[in-house]
C-alpha cells in the first residue's frame, strides 16, 4: 500500500530536509516562514499567496523571494491552477528589498552574485499572475533597466529621460 507522507502542521518549509521536499508539495500541508500559500476559488483553481511579514511591512528578505518562487514553481506544475494572485497584508503590499539584509552587503557582492537573479521567477511563470495590492508598495529601480522590459516603459522613459534627465532613480510608494 503507498506510504503517504504528511508534515506536521507546525513544520516550516525551511525546516523540512531538501530530500523531502518533493514528498510535501508547498500547497499542501506544509508551511512556509514568510508566506502563507492556498488554493482558493470555487473550483479551487486560484493559487493564493499572501505575504506574510507584516512587523517589517513585507519586506522582501532573501527567504521570502526564496519562497514565492517555490509556490510559482509548484502552482505552475499543478494542472488544476488557472492563474495566481499575490497579495500582501494589512498596512503594506511590500515595503521593497529588506534594506536590514541587504546593508552589509558590499557592491561587489551584489552586481558580481547577480543577488536579486531569482527575483525573476515572478515573471517567467507561465500563467496570470496578479497582485492584489493594498497599503505601501514600495520599490525603487533604474528606469533604463525598465525600459528594457515594454514599450510603455520605453516611452516613459524617454519622457523621464527627456525632462528630467539629472534623474535616474524611479520610487514608488502607495
Ligand atoms: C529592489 C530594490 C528596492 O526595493 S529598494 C527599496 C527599499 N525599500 C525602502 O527603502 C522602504 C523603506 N521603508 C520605509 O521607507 C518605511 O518603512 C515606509 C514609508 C514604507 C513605512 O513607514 P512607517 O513609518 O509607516 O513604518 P516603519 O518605517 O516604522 O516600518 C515598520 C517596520 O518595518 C521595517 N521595514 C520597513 N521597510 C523595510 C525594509 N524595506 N526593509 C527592512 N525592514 C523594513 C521597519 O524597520 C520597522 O521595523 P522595526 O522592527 O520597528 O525597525
Amino acid at each position: 500500500c503507498p506510504i503517504i507522507l504528511v508534515p506536521p502542521s507546525s513544520t516550516k518549509w525551511s525546516q523540512v530536509p531538501s530530500v523531502l521536499k518533493c514528498w510535501f508539495p508547498p500547497h499542501a500541508g506544509a508551511q512556509y516562514e514568510y508566506i502563507l500559500v492556498e488554493k482558493r476559488g470555487d473550483k479551487n483553481n486560484v493559487g493564493f499567496i499572501q505575504l506574510n511579514r507584516p512587523k517589517a511591512l513585507n519586506a522582501l528578505c532573501d527567504g521570502l523571494m526564496k519562497e514565492v518562487g517555490q509556490a510559482l514553481d509548484a502552482f505552475e506544475a499543478d494542472a488544476d491552477v488557472g492563474a495566481v494572485v499575490i497579495t500582501g497584508s494589512d498596512r503594506a503590499f511590500a515595503a521593497g528589498a529588506d534594506i536590514k539584509e541587504m546593508q552589509n552587503r558590499t557592491f561587489q557582492e551584489c552586481y558580481g552574485g547577480n543577488f536579486l537573479a531569482h527575483w525573476n521567477r515572478v515573471s517567467t511563470v507561465r500563467k496570470p499572475v496578479i497582485a492584489a495590492v493594498n497599503g505601501f508598495a514600495v520599490s525603487i529601480t533604474s528606469p533604463a533597466a525598465c525600459a528594457e522590459k515594454s514599450d510603455i516603459l520605453k516611452i516613459s522613459f524617454f519622457f523621464f529621460f527627456f525632462f528630467f534627465t539629472t534623474q535616474d532613480i524611479g520610487l514608488s510608494f502607495k
